[in-house]
């Protein structure tokens, strides 16, 4: 356990050299003071772990309101720095008021050796177990959110997504930053979240920042933390994220997003292992494992100057990137007779199939949503049906085609007519192919077609 830092204050110079000695060797560091104008400027540096007050300072005051004074500028300051306080003989009611105000204990002048050691490395160990307690309540706070989320396995039948996982077990095992990269609903989660689960830290959290979700005015306070103060809404002392994660793996999603002029704080704090949380002048170390993941092209930003090169270089020490749905039909087939088999269960339908023919519609869907798509589709398939085998009726996609943006004017008869107008281009007039990428029967498409006289 490492020793405390102390600070002592008190006006009479020889009583803090003979503490000096006689703490010695129970502190790493102790600082002594007879000027308690010097306060405010320690306790902000944020070096010291307690002080020891004297509650008289001004020769031939008593009253004790000097020290009443300095300790409530102490805990205005630094809420969680432990004071004890030094009080003349016979002053107990003195002590008593400035326990009541916060102080964490007192020591009576003159004092006895062996009481003022046992006092103060008490009131340490307390400190010590209090910022236990408060780091253990995050991580417990943040595992059980870990717990509480839907756990999928990973389905991995195309041979792209073999090799990809076989590539994560082994990267898993180091601590390398890693940066995942995927079009939306690929499942750059599910893979960090596999990374962090067969690496060293597994028994640790990984906390997860959802780097598109949070306002740019909050980025730097959520990232590095803040000191009570540091700006209007800073009400009380707040760690952050990457701090949170010291010891685990922090998940930086949607990596792209961090503005500009955050991005040298984050590589500093990669460089040099610390944060510093805004309105703190000290740094505090962090222990992390880095993986990030983002649907972006990190090196068009970075030619566009909108992500920093040496940034850049820094989070991608191995690069994983997860191919698009529509590119591993083998996986889709998979992964859709997995989300039925988990869907008809919490929906309580008994046991569905996918014929032939809706696999085969299932495959040939391009999935511009990716995985997340493909479960909804499912989903929204087990609630609509009641039959046993599903056929390619029973599969709706979003009529969402790459280049169709244009569809969107109108009235809905005018939009589906555009549409069905585009499909019919887009396939050279094969209504059976025009029918399944639209989602509908051939009949049906022929009536609309009727109906628009196309
Ligand atoms: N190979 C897979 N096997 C099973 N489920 C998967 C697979 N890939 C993705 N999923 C599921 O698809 C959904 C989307 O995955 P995930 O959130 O990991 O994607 P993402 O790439 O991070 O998405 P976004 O870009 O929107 O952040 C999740 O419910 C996830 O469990």
């Amino acid at each position: 356990m490492t020793k405390g830092k102390l600070l002592i204050v008190d006006d009479n110079k020889s009583i803090l050299s003979a503490l000096e000695i006689l703490l010695q060797d129970d502190f790493d560091e102790i600082k002594t003071i007879a000027n308690p104008n010097l306060l405010p400027s320690l306790i902000e540096s944020g070096n010291y772990d307690l002080v020891l007050l004297d509650m008289n300072f001004s020769a031939g005051v008593n009253t004790g309101n000097e020290g009443l004074y300095w300790l409530s500028r102490i805990q205005e300051l630094r809420p969680d720095m432990e004071v004890v306080l030094f009080t003349a003989y016979g002053d107990v009611e003195l002590a008593v008021k400035a326990l009541k105000k916060g102080a964490s204990d007192f020591i009576l002048k003159p004092w006895d050796n062996d009481k003022l050691r046992t006092t103060l490395l008490n009131v340490y160990k307390l400190q010590q177990s209090k910022k236990e307690i408060k780091q253990l309540k995050r991580k417990e706070s943040a595992l059980k959110s870990e717990i509480n989320k839907d756990r999928y396995f990973i389905i991995a039948q195309s041979p792209q997504m073999r090799e990809l996982l076989a590539l994560v077990r082994k990267v898993a095992q180091t601590d390398a930053n890693v940066l995942i990269t995927g079009d939306n609903g690929t499942g750059k989660e599910l893979i960090a979240r596999e990374l962090h689960r067969h690496s060293k830290r597994a028994g640790e959290i990984m906390v997860d920042v959802d780097m598109g979700a949070i306002a740019e005015t909050l980025f730097e306070s959520e990232l590095f933390g803040h000191k009570k103060g540091a700006f209007t809404d800073a009400r009380e002392d707040r760690t952050g994220k990457i701090e949170n994660a010291s010891g685990g793996t922090l998940f930086l999603d949607e990596i792209g997003n961090l503005p500009v002029h955050l991005q040298p704080k984050l590589l500093a704090a990669l460089q040099n292992r610390e944060v510093t949380p805004i309105g703190s002048n000290k740094t505090v170390p962090v222990d992390i494992r880095l993986i990030c993941a983002t649907n972006r092209n990190l090196d068009e930003m970075v030619a566009d100057g909108a992500f920093r090169e040496d940034l850049l270089y820094r989070i991608n020490t191995i690069h994983i990137e997860i191919p698009p749905l529509r590119e591993r039909k083998e996986d889709i087939v998979a992964i859709a007779g997995y989300f039925l088999k988990i869907y008809c269960n919490k929906y309580r339908k008994t046991e569905m199939h996918i014929t032939e023919a809706g696999l085969q519609k299932l495959a040939n869907y391009p999935w511009p949503g990716n995985v997340r798509e493909l479960q909804h589709t499912i989903e929204k398939t087990v609630i609509l049906s009641d039959k046993k085998e599903l056929t390619p009726d029973d599969f709706f996609f979003k009529p969402v085609m790459p280049g169709l943006g244009d569809i969107f004017d109108g009235t809905i008869e005018e939009m589906e007519q555009k549409m069905i107008v585009k499909m019919l281009q887009k396939t050279g007039s094969n209504l059976s192919a025009a029918a399944e990428q639209l989602g509908i029967t051939r009949q049906t498409l022929y009536n609309k077609m009727k109906k628009y006289n196309l």
